[in-house]
């Protein structure tokens, strides 16, 4: 095969990405130094079609980074005026007082908004500073000297959809080189992933953990519309077959976001995390609040669970891992947006004193040192063995015990120590043959939806005449292993309906409509076998979110 010849453009720092992560990094390294050259390369069709959050939003990343965004028409106007915690059980629900939690628990000050108007109001102010911003560009592949990080390669389109070569109208894309890449892909990023196993920046740390967030946008009767509330939940209707929990927040216009997270450590492979959601909007709470409204909007996308235990090393020749690619989510406060920008403010800055004294494509440290040891690792630290007592305890023990921890660390020691995270989430699923299938009530049409119909809600769609972006490792895998070990729960776990095993026995198959993907990335981190291999499809593709 002929070497595949690229248009090939030099910049001081390319950023993969357009999160809260990326963009902060593109604008502090515009306001550091106006003559910087910085692009930004979005999969999606425009910044913020890709980007699902809750969202209640910490504003101390954006006080740093942009000290006057209050006078700055930034969308961020709902203010937390109530903050909610129930434990539920099938019937009814017991709120849990405010008092006993530790104070970084609180949302006082924080602010309920859609994270992809944030982002794409942000992309605005970057642009104004003169950062390149291009959506639509999909990053395919890393490009390296040696073993240095000098580049992607982003746009390629056209490669034949059966034998993956340069179809007959192949566009090759272009070679965007850096000083420094910024890989700033949110969790689980196909390029970041990659640069992980590379250079082996995970050892000595935790596996990564995950949770998959499903989230719906509702419109409600106004009579029952409370500005400025959350309300978070746990217990029913997991029970004991999984960690996780919901999120009820209203914001503007009548309209309040439902959300359910599903820690996918879970063991039992028959579990439904989709269905699951949708039996929680059954609750007499939850039902009460939705009845006579109407979903907008549905999507999925996967939350990095690991927090302090599981930050790989973030550095490596050439590349820097930022936001939710290095996993910073604290994941009691279910909040990730504030450590994204303040990572992307630290790397721009470390990127900027290296760019000034003449360095380039070599190791980041400060940028290192400034996360684990400045406001983020402050903020992840305290909070650093609530999931892993979650993982071995149960709820009771991670809300007694991490909630404690919580207090104690808020006056500067632990409990604990570090308590360690356990196997992956792909390791932590049990067989079939141990675990009972799980009988799920029919959607009714009304609260709760079937997947596909819910699917269109995503307004996702890639063209059909390209490769499947979800690549098989080994196509026998789904039908030979997973599915007589496991009954193949790629099935149930993908929230969009990708996965299909048509027929029985010697008959079955399995198919995948690559089509539904909603690129929340779950199936890259739960397959049993780790046979899926999430890659970028052509740029555009995917959710079109609205104001998730
Ligand atoms: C259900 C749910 C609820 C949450 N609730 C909250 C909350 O209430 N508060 C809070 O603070 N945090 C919350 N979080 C966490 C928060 O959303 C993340 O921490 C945050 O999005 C991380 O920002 P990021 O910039 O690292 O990545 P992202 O926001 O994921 O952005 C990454 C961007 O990179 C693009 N991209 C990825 N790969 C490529 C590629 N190869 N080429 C080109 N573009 C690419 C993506 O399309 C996307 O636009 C929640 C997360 C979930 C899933
Ligand atoms: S195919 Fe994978 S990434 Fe796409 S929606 Fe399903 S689980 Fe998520």
């Amino acid at each position: 095969m002929t070497a595949i010849q690229r248009e090939k453009m030099d910049y001081d720092v390319v950023i993969v990405g357009a999160g809260p992560a990326g963009l902060s990094a593109a604008i502090r390294l515009k306001q550091l130094d106006p003559d910087r050259s910085v692009v930004v390369l979005e999969k999606g069709s425009e910044v913020g079609a890709h980007i699902l959050s809750g969202a209640v939003l910490d504003p101390c990343g954006l006080d740093a980074l942009l000290p006057d965004w209050r006078t700055m028409d930034a969308p961020i106007k709902t203010e937390v005026k109530e903050d909610n915690f129930y434990l539920l059980g099938p019937a009814g629900q017991i709120r849990i007082p405010n008092w006993p939690m530790p104070p970084l628990m609180n949302n006082h000050g924080n602010y309920i908004v859609s994270m992809a108007n944030v982002c794409r109001w942000m992309a605005g102010v970057a642009e104004g500073l003169g950062v390149e911003i291009f959506p639509g560009m999909a990053c395919s592949e890393l490009v390296y000297e040696g073993d240095t990080v000098v580049g992607v390669v982003a746009g390629e389109f056209g490669r034949d959809p059966e034998t993956r070569e340069p179809g007959p109208s192949y566009e090759p894309g272009m070679e965007l080189r850096g000083k420094y890449v910024f890989l700033s892909e949110g969790v689980r990023g196909s390029l970041a992933k990659e640069v992980i196993g590379k250079y082996q920046l995970s050892n000595g740390h935790c596996p990564q953990k995950f949770g998959l967030g499903m989230k719906e946008i509702w419109e409600i009767d106004p009579s029952k519309h409370r500005e400025g509330t959350v309300t978070h939940t746990m217990g029913w209707p997991l029970g004991k077959n999984a960690g996780g929990g919901s999120f009820i927040y209203h914001l503007e216009n009548n309209q309040v976001y439902v959300g359910f997270v599903v820690h996918l450590n879970y063991a039992n492979p028959h579990l439904y995390p989709y269905m699951e959601f949708q039996r929680f909007k059954h609750h007499p709470m939850v039902a009460d609040l939705l009845k006579g409204g109407k979903r907008v909007a549905y999507g999925a996308r996967a939350i990095s669970e690991g927090g302090w235990q599981s930050i790989p090393k973030l550095v490596a020749p050439g590349v820097a891992l930022l936001g939710c690619s290095a996993g910073l989510v604290n994941v009691p406060r279910i909040k990730g947006n504030h450590n994204a920008m303040l990572s992307g403010k630290a790397a721009a800055e470390a990127a900027h004193a290296a760019i000034t004294a003449g360095r380039a494509r070599d190791e980041l440290a400060a940028y290192e040192t400034e996360v684990r040891s400045g406001p983020i690792a402050r903020d992840l630290k305290k909070v650093r063995n609530v999931k892993p007592l979650w993982s071995k305890f149960g709820l009771t023990a991670s809300l007694m015990g991490g909630g404690l921890d919580m207090w104690t660390n808020t006056l500067g020691f632990s409990l604990f120590g570090t308590l360690k995270h356990g196997k992956s989430d792909a390791a932590a699923t049990g067989l079939a043959k141990d675990f009972q299938p799980i009988d799920y009530p029919k959607p009714d049409g009304k609260l709760s939806f079937d997947r596909l119909t819910n699917v269109a809600f995503s307004f996702t769609n890639h063209d059909e005449n390209q490769p499947a972006h979800l690549v098989l490792k080994d196509p026998s895998v789904p039908i030979a292993v997973n599915l007589p070990k496991y009954a193949e729960p790629a099935q149930r776990y993908c929230p969009a309906g990708v996965y299909e095993v048509l027929g029985e026995g010697q008959d079955a198959t399995f198919r995948i409509n690559f089509q539904n993907c909603v690129h929340c990335k779950t199936c890259d981190i739960k397959d049993p076998s780790q046979n899926i291999n999430w890659t970028t499809p052509q740029g555009g593709g995917g959710p079109n979110y609205p104001n998730m």
